[in-house]
């Protein structure tokens, strides 16, 4: 390999960082060399984690990502003149617990954040629906379905069904019209969380899903803006230790490995002996699919749950314990689409920041997507705001198995399947087609495969912290968390957003911090010595 981030010179300057307010031993004195820490994947985890142990005093680290971009799933792309998000763009918790919000906020981004706009809802009839009934029965909705469910095993399209027929049957009004109406709404709530979750089927989702979630206030749209984090990650970070296109295929994380002799063969267990001083021997060797190399006394892997589905079984030497292959299988990974749509001109009222389409005849206990009515599950869509940064872009998402098919469908289609479909619900025929057209893949991007984790109905997400249990390898009995676990599914309070993957980045570093702060005591440099 011609990359040798592993050789850094004896004595860097390691320096101790103050920890939950206590002093860590200087971390110079406890090895002669620094920990050589790899990073797989530089989506916000990933960077998180990287920036976080440069913080605390670790200069060893490397950070290898597959694609050509970093950002992972806080992406953006251009379209027309303009930079999109084509992952997230929703600040999930506007309050200083979250540290995304504290981010965006201290670079005065948020300043930028127009009003939302007002909520606009049609009906399939081809008319507008009113919009004080049509907020008022949403919010009834929502009141269900945003339930919190402990330990009751049931799926969320179960409760949702029972709890939106007692709202009907209790109606006052006999008009079946409003009836009606009002369980297309309650659908659309439905169809609403699909998007959410990224799931095909409420009766899939586990009620039980946010049994452990740290709600950390309102969300705030900051179209247009979230990819800016990746930047503020990157920060102090050095750049020649962000490796781009450096697909690992091959961890194995419990051998005994050295620089020397070449080519990185794997040596016998180390001994006392006075070459061992010469040759320092790492538990892991990151074999990238370029043919790198690159040797580690710890991998913090933050591929997406997506990605560990795919290759579990063939990423790690030697391979995954049981219990932590189960838990990926039985996790899902979900995905979302978003259509951007530009228009010369807006079709849609200048204050209008959400449009909602009505199906009349959709009932609640019916919500899950269905391949030949794909367009069914193109009911929301956001306006781009302001105009003026923006010009005239609205955004379509659809969920689960209907991402999975616009992804596969060319523009053209697509541009002539939504315009028809605008139409209907318009009531006008002079709606245009859109001067261009964006569809996410995140399903088909090989080093993503969906949106976010999910809780299937039976799985507790406990499960999620077993995912994020590091491992211990077997080779050298005194060291240990070869491999640690970061990224979004390995939070079951916040997974499935970019503060849950932030945080599961620290949490990590924090791992290693209290790992080398408990094995390194200050008067015990000996053995340390022999230890790392
Ligand atoms: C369309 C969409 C909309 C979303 N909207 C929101 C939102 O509004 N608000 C919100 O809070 N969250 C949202 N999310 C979720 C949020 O984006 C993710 O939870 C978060 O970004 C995940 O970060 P991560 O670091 O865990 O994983 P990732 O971003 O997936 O990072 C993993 C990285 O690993 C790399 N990688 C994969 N395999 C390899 C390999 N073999 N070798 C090296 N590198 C590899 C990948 O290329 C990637 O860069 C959205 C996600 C999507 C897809």
């Amino acid at each position: 390999t011609d990359f040798t981030p592993h050789l850094l010179p004896a004595g860097s300057d390691l320096f101790d960082p103050a920890v939950d307010g206590q002093h860590l031993a200087p971390l110079q004195n406890m090895a002669h060399r620094n920990p050589s820490i790899v990073v797989v994947g530089a989506g916000v985890a990933g960077l998180a984690a990287a920036k976080k142990l440069k913080e605390y005093g670790f200069n060893d680290v490397t950070v290898l990502e597959a694609s050509e971009k970093l950002g992972g799933r806080v992406a953006s792309a251009t379209q027309g003149h303009v930079c999109v998000d084509t992952g997230a763009q929703y600040i999930h918790g506007t309050s200083e617990k979250n540290p995304v919000y504290c981010l965006l906020k201290k670079s005065g981004l948020l300043n930028q954040i127009p009003e939302m706009g007002e909520e606009a809802f049609y009906s399939n009839k081809g008319h507008k629906v009113d919009a004080n009934f049509a907020r008022r029965a949403y919010e009834a909705g929502e009141g269900i379905i945003r339930y919190r469910g402990s330990n009751t095993g049931k799926s969320l399209g179960e409760h949702y069904a029972e709890k939106t027929q007692d709202v009907i049957d209790h109606l006052q009004d006999n008009d079946n019209h409003l009836k009606t109406r009002m369980q297309g709404i309650l659908a659309l709530v439905g169809k609403d969380m699909l998007i959410d979750v990224g799931a095909s089927d409420l009766h899939r989702i586990s009620l039980d899903s946010w049994q452990y979630y740290i709600n950390m206030g309102d969300s705030l749209n900051v179209a247009g803006l979230m990819f800016q984090l990746v930047d503020m990650l990157l920060e102090d970070f050095p750049k020649d230790r962000l490796l781009l296109k450096r697909e690992v295929s091959k961890i194995k994380w419990d051998g005994s490995f050295s620089v020397a002799p070449p080519h990185n063969e794997p040596l016998p267990a180390p001994t006392e002996s006075a070459s061992e001083e010469k040759i320092h021997q790492y538990p892991v060797c990151i074999v990238c699919e370029n043919g790198d190399e690159i040797l580690a006394d710890h991998v913090i892997v933050t591929i997406s749950l997506g990605c560990l589905k795919a290759q579990a079984s063939s990423l790690f030497i030697p391979s995954l314990p049981t219990e932590k292959i189960e838990v990926i299988d039985k996790l899902c990974f979900g995905n979302i689409a978003k259509i951007f749509l530009e228009y010369e001109e807006a079709f849609w009222e200048n204050d209008v920041g959400s449009i909602s389409l009505i199906y009349e005849d959709d009932t609640p206990a019916s919500v899950s997507t269905n391949k030949m009515q794909w367009l069914k599950n193109v009911q929301s869509f956001s306006v781009l705001r302001p105009k003026e940064r923006f010009g005239n872009i609205l955004i379509g998402w659809c969920p689960g198995d209907i991402a999975d098919l616009v992804e596969t469908m060319t523009d053209d289609e697509l541009s002539t399947a939504m315009t028809e479909h605008l139409k209907m619900f318009f009531g006008r025929s002079d709606i245009p087609r859109p001067k261009s057209i964006l569809c996410t893949k995140w399903r088909s991007n090989n080093f993503i495969k969906g949106s976010y984790a999910f809780l299937p109905v039976g799985v507790d997400g406990q499960v999620m912290d077993t995912l994020a249990q590091p491992l211990v390898g077997s080779w050298h009995p005194d060291q240990d968390l070869q491999v640690l676990f970061a990224g979004e599914a390995t939070m079951k309070t916040l997974y499935g957003t970019v503060q849950g993957a932030l945080l599961s980045g620290h949490r990590e570093a924090d791992r290693l911090v209290a790992h080398y702060k408990k094995t390194v005591a200050p008067t015990s440099t000996t053995s340390l010595d022999k230890q790392v």
